[in-house]
């Protein structure tokens, strides 16, 4: 993404922030409260259109995508509120994620056409693997509902894995989860980095110095900071803005925003 700027009223979101994610880099994005993380998620996934600057993957331009043209092109996605369909089996929801690949033009032999039986048989066999990677293929045929939150979110990255995106898009997924699980997830996210570049907006500090190859620091909706975890860390600039961030949350009342 090449200077990109949203403003929300009076409020500058987002300010020229450029980045890139590399083949195979898992990318960090991190910044205070209200620092724009959330908005550039959303931009990435089409959800907000930029007032100013491009968005490009593999040299197409994406800059008025929709979010449902993500999959079609090799993005997938995993969102906060894991937009699982609740009447559905775990099995059923991963399936699903493959089918919108599908629609997108992907298996473009199936565009229009019912899935033979044979499709339909792959589909869940390729889902059903997928679910076994992340650990989750024993509860194939529970419902979303009745697992818990960390089981749900191996289930909603097992949907955006289906279709074995080249980029992963991931809005803070050790949101929820307790460190074993954040570690395993951690392992996770450099295992898929094997496969497909990954980037992730997350405010756990520790995932994303041990996961990332390149962090980008947002600060009042700036590009403060960019590069590799450990020169990142010792940033003046991030220390100022994270302690910034503690002060600000120690006063009560008081918002950055
Ligand atoms: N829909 C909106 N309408 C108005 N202002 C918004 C909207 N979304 C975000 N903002 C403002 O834009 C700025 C950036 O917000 P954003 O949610 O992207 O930050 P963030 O880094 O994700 O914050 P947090 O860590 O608290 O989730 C903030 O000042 C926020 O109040």
């Amino acid at each position: 993404m090449s200077e990109i700027s949203v403003n929300f009223g009076g409020i500058a979101a987002l300010s020229d922030v450029s980045l890139e994610v590399a083949p195979n880099q898992v990318l960090g994005v991190i910044g205070p409260n209200g620092a724009g993380k959330t908005t550039l998620f959303n931009v990435a996934c089409g959800f907000v259109q930029p007032d100013t600057g491009t968005l490009t993957w593999r040299d197409r331009e994406l800059t008025r995508l929709k979010p449902h043209q993500l999959a079609g092109l090799g993005i997938g996605r995993t969102l906060q509120g894991l937009g699982l369909f609740d009447r559905m089996t775990v099995l059923d929801n991963v399936v699903v994620g493959a089918d919108r690949h599908a629609r997108a033009g992907f298996f473009s032999g199936l565009l229009g056409l019912r899935r033979s039986a044979r499709e339909e048989r792959e589909l869940r066999e390729r889902a059903m693997a997928v679910l076994d990677e992340l650990g989750a293929a024993d509860h194939a045929q529970a419902l979303p509902s009745s697992l818990p939150y960390p089981e749900r979110k191996r289930v909603a990255l097992a949907r955006a894995l289906v279709s074995e995106p080249d980029l992963l898009l991931l809005d803070e997924p050790a949101a929820g989860l307790s460190g074993e699980d954040m570690a395993e997830l951690g392992g996770l996210i450099r295992r898929l980095s094997r496969r497909m570049s990954v980037m992730l907006v997350e405010h756990h500090m520790d995932l994303v110095m041990s996961v990332c190859d390149h962090i980008v620091v947002l600060d009042f909706g700036k590009n403060i900071a960019s590069g590799p975890p450990e020169r990142v860390k010792e940033d003046p600039a991030v220390l100022a803005a994270y302690l910034g961030d503690e002060v600000e949350h120690d006063r009560p009342a008081t918002t950055r925003s």
